[in-house]
């Protein structure tokens, strides 16, 4: 992900007051509405007609830079659902000239596009979230398929000559009063995407692309996200078909083919694959010059070619960075309504854990051989061995990121041995990892809303502006713990020192109120003073909270300074356990294991 979002994202500027405000970047659709209204008197009606066709184009484009430049993932095939939308929606106008009850079928045109993606991107990323080139080439024969189809199926489709004679938009002139359609719709989508992404539910499509781990840890189901994400760009792929097939009258199986696809690639790279308006314009300013050069230059490609290099070698945000370098568009709006944030989703109000047996290998290599351990009731426990011992690997293996080969992991009494790291985090577990993972270009501010919502953040919430103003007294107290992240508010969390990534990290695993939290080395890094406090803020935290707790440690006076039982993992398997003196006196420990002293 480029360095976008902290300024990009709506920035909260927290001050201690407990004020929010919120910068939005709101003015772009109002500058594209003036643009576009002033275009037809400045140019003429066949420009006007012209544009019109690349905005259709660049709406499509918008949907792509969602999924590619919001979300990470590259949607190669895009094409596809602009032509069912284009099919479908001329299917149901040349119909509803026989009979007008087919007017009612037009939304299907949209809606079963965007269910198809829906349902083919959970099929992808429910089986890894990690599959994102396979998604891309998947989405690529499917557009390769469609392609077929529209070619083949002549009876409905037309064949290779296209569903043709389909009908205006009610009321227009498709080379005069259309464009304006065009134009709202054009507008209509610029202004939806820059407010969706100004609220929960696009700083979490940007927290997946940064860091998909750390939000699967908060219970999130990314996959899901992703799916949701990419049926909203195959709506508004479906949708510019739709158009498309009322302003060309026509529709031939060239709209759901692979170079349309690429198009889509190209103009969102050309004008901001970040910014909805960035790749409206990208298709509106590729379209439109390609469409000038073909006219007056004949290696008009080797043109565009030049163009694409140029922007993308020049300005990787694309032509949407230029605006950005100037400001445009930005100003303070009201504050945010802040409201206690709703209780966490109930979690089970024992706390047990039990390993039985459980075994890991990974490309040949033994990693746990048969570990069991249990633990019950609140209260802090630390998890020591030498280096390789399995500490991290079994942390890994109950939060979905080990595959488990055999044996069983038991959490308050229900088997979630290789459940997700989603599905884990939703009973009530917590989990810091032993390199600080953070939302590095979201604001400390945004990185601990991302903590806050997990848990209390349903699909509808998630769209409106009311979870961005929630606050929660364990919020205050961590920040009165911490208070050099409450200073850090606005900046960056990839630019914060390791000691503040460490307080950071622990700070928002602990704000959804986990009943288990399990901590990977939570003072690696930090200075004496800086364990000393963490350690004090673990024991305070833990206890307010009444959660069991499992803190990986090396250094043995941080041990000590723990408390409670101490287990001692070797070669993938639990040595033994018991208090610190006993673990100290043990031959066997003795042998296997050193602490060094911070
Ligand atoms: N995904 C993996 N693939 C292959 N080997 C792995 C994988 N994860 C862990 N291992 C190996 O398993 C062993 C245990 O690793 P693990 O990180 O759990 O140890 P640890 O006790 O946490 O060590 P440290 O204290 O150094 O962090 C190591 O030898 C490690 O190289």
């Amino acid at each position: 992900m480029d360095s976008l979002d902290a300024a990009e994202l709506p920035r909260k500027a927290a001050s201690r007051t407990g004020v929010r405000k919120w910068r939005m970047p709101a003015l772009e659709p109002v500058l594209l509405a003036i643009a576009l209204v002033a275009l037809p008197f400045v140019t003429n009606d066949f420009v006007a007609y012209q544009i019109a066709l690349f905005l259709i184009y660049g709406i499509a484009t918008q949907g792509v830079a969602l999924c590619w430049g919001r979300l990470g993932f590259l949607p190669l095939g895009h094409a596809l659902f602009f032509g069912l939308g284009a099919y479908l929606a001329g299917g149901a106008l040349k119909a509803a000239q026989q009979q007008p009850g087919w007017w009612l079928a037009l939304p299907l045109a949209l809606l079963l596009p965007a269910g198809l993606a829906f349902i083919v991107a959970r099929l992808v990323f429910a089986r890894s979230h990690r599959s994102g080139p396979f998604f891309s080439l998947i989405t690529l024969a499917m557009t390769m398929l469609g392609f077929l189809a529209a070619q083949q199926w002549s009876a409905v489709t037309g064949g290779f000559n296209g569903m043709a004679d389909i009908p205006e938009f009610p009321g227009t002139d498709r080379y005069g009063t259309y464009y304006w359609v065009v134009a709202a719709c054009a507008v209509g989508s610029t202004t939806l995407l820059g407010i969706a992404l100004r609220r929960p539910l696009g700083l979490l499509w940007s927290a997946v692309a940064q860091n998909e781990d750390r939000l699967q840890l908060f219970g999130y189901a990314t996959d899901r996200i992703k799916a949701f994400a990419f049926a909203c760009s195959a709506l508004l792929a479906a949708g510019a078909g739709a158009l498309f097939a009322m302003h060309q009258g026509i529709v031939t199986p060239l709209t759901m083919g692979f170079v349309l696809s690429t198009e889509f690639v190209i103009w969102a790279a050309v004008g901001g694959k970040a910014s909805p308006l960035g790749a409206l314009l990208g298709a509106v300013f590729v379209g439109y010059a390609s469409s000038e050069l073909r006219d007056h230059f004949a290696y008009w490609e080797v043109g565009v070619g030049v163009i694409f290099i140029a922007v993308v070698r020049f300005l990787p945000e694309g032509l949407a960075g230029l605006g950005r370098r100037l400001n445009l568009g930005r100003f303070d709006t009201s504050p945010v309504t802040t409201t206690p944030a709703p209780p966490v989703a109930s979690q089970a109000r024992d706390i047990g854990l039990a390993f039985e047996e459980v075994e890991v290998s990974q490309g040949g290599v033994r990693i746990l051989g048969g570990l069991s351990f249990s633990l019950e009731g609140p209260g802090l426990r630390c998890v020591i061995g030498p280096n390789g011992a399995g500490k991290t690997s079994a942390f890994n293996v109950m939060t979905g990121r080990l595959p488990l080969r055999a044996g069983r992991i038991v959490l308050d009494g229900a088997d979630v041995s290789g459940a997700s790291a989603w599905r884990v985090a939703r009973r009530g577990v917590g989990r810091k990892l032993q390199i600080p993972s953070v939302f590095p270009e979201l604001s400390v501010s945004q990185n601990l809303d991302i903590a806050l919502w997990a848990g209390r953040l349903g699909l509808l919430a998630s769209m409106t502006r009311a979870p961005l103003g929630w606050t929660s007294a364990l919020r205050n107290e961590l920040l009165d713990l911490f208070p050099a992240l409450r200073e850090q508010l606005d900046q960056r969390a990839g630019s914060l020192s390791q000691g503040h990534r460490q307080a950071l990290e622990f700070v928002m695993t602990v704000l959804p109120q986990p009943r288990l939290v399990l901590l990977d080395e939570p003072c690696a890094g930090l200075s004496p003073a800086e364990t000393h406090h963490m350690i004090e803020a673990i024991k305070t935290v833990v206890g307010k909270l009444g959660a069991a707790a499992l803190v990986i440690e090396h250094d043995i006076s941080a041990v000590a300074a723990i408390g409670g039982d101490v287990y001692v993992l070797h070669q993938g398997r639990l040595l033994t356990q018991g208090t610190l003196a006993q673990i100290q006196a043990d031959p066997a420990v003795r042998a296997v294991y050193a602490g060094a002293r911070k």
